[in-house]
């Protein structure tokens, strides 16, 4: 039985892991040893199985004892502990939700319904470290698996409009406190019918502009606005963020030698865990948007074509509409006025499912069937 380590269980990557695994009933045939940074010997979580108290997630002998280590903690605690668990010998499975070692050569980017061949080329290979790819990068792999598995693609843009919990659970709670600070500030017009839209929109602008509105976490208004930059600044000016979107997919297809050109602009925007992301794709070929959406309807069981209506858009193409599912939405395929080759596609999915927990629980799972 497969002794497996869990650290950042708690955290909100964690969480909804533990969430899945036990919906799933992943723990039963594994032997569970939880990990804190902060609790030792309190009391494991309840996941239907016994588990011993919370073991130090920095003492290294007990992380050589297992035969895998998920880890949901974070990319410091990857930093720390990686390494050091290698060089001591540890020939363990490493599954990792943090960024640090993904373009790393010993490192394969899993997304097993998008890349299970690589995982298992990788397998073979004798590949003990599997990393979880960026939340967009996932989710946009997710929605348009149809059409790189047919490659189709020549080269495309992705324009997100990504979700708060991108950033972290205080984030979420930033994002809610403006928006309720927003409201508190027009209360008494709202509460009037025959108030001024106008007077209503300029106070609302002063309480974002003002000094106490709480920006502490975003650094900038979101609610009522967005943020047109996330995560650091590279050299040829894009943001760390859409550099991803290019070399991790090319990655995870096991492109990097002749990579598909991938590049656009990352926003965050008011939405709370979905992320979402307007595409232009130019195909190598003009193929009939009919046969477009039944390869991308193929491709995998979670992807959802929504019909090109408003109707169905609106109700069926949205974060309040993927939240909490592993349906991954595609929708808005039409071909652009600039010809046949010309794709547009918009995507939604949830970021902590597809986008973070689920492709390091499927994992785990690919070794305990092994
Ligand atoms: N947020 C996201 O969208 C994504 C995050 N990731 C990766 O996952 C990592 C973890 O992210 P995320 O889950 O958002 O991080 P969290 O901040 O929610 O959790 C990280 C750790 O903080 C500690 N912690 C301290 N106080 C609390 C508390 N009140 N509740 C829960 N945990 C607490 C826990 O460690 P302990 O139990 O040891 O004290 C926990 O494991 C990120 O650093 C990133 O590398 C990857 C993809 C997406
Ligand atoms: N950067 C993503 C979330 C994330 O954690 O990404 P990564 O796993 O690549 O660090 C966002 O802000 O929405």
């Amino acid at each position: 039985m497969l002794k497996v380590g869990f650290v950042g269980w708690r955290g909100m990557v964690g969480s909804v892991l533990m969430q899945r695994m036990v919906e799933d009933g992943d723990f039963q045939g594994i032997e569970p040893v939880f990990f804190t940074t902060s609790q030792v010997g309190q009391a494991g979580p309840d996941v239907g199985v016994d588990v011993p108290p919370l073991k130090d997630a920095f003492d290294l002998d007990a992380l050589k004892a297992l035969d895998v280590v998920v880890t949901c903690q974070g990319g410091d605690y990857t930093k720390k502990v990686y390494a050091d668990l290698r060089q001591g010998g540890w020939k363990g499975y490493w599954i990792d939700a943090a960024s640090t070692l993904r373009m790393e050569d010993e490192a394969t980017v899993v997304l097993d319904p998008v890349n299970r061949g690589v995982i298992d080329a990788q397998l073979a290979k004798g590949a003990k470290t599997f990393v979880g790819g960026n939340c967009t990068v996932s989710l946009m792999l997710m929605g348009l698996g149809g059409l790189f598995e047919a490659d189709l693609i020549e080269w495309m843009t992705s324009m997100t409009y990504q979700a708060a919990s991108g950033s972290g659970a205080k984030h979420m709670r930033e994002l809610l406190n403006q928006m309720g600070g927003l409201r508190d500030s027009v209360a008494n017009e709202l509460a009037d019918p025959a108030s001024a839209i106008l007077d209503i929109d300029r106070k609302v602008t002063a309480a974002m502009r003002s000094g106490e509105f709480p920006t502490d976490n975003f650094g900038a208004p979101l609610a009522g606005s967005l943020l047109p930059w996330i995560d650091s600044k590279l050299d040829n000016g894009q943001s760390r963020e859409e550099w991803k979107g290019s070399v991790e997919t090319n990655k995870i297809l096991g492109l990097q030698d002749n990579p598909i050109p991938i590049d656009g602009l990352c926003v965050r925007i008011g939405a709370m865990r979905s992320h979402s992301q307007a595409f232009t794709i130019k195909l190598k070929k003009d193929v009939p948007l009919d046969e477009i959406e039944d390869r991308l309807a193929r491709h995998n069981e979670w992807v959802k074509v929504v019909p090109n209506e408003k109707e169905a858009t609106i109700r069926d193409l949205t974060p309040a509409a993927a939240t909490g599912t592993l349906t991954v939405p595609v929708g808005r395929l039409r071909k652009l006025a600039m010809g046949g080759e010309y794709l547009s596609a918009f995507s939604v999915g949830d970021q902590l499912l597809w986008g973070a927990a689920e492709p390091l629980k499927r994992m785990l799972m690919i070794l305990k069937q092994q």
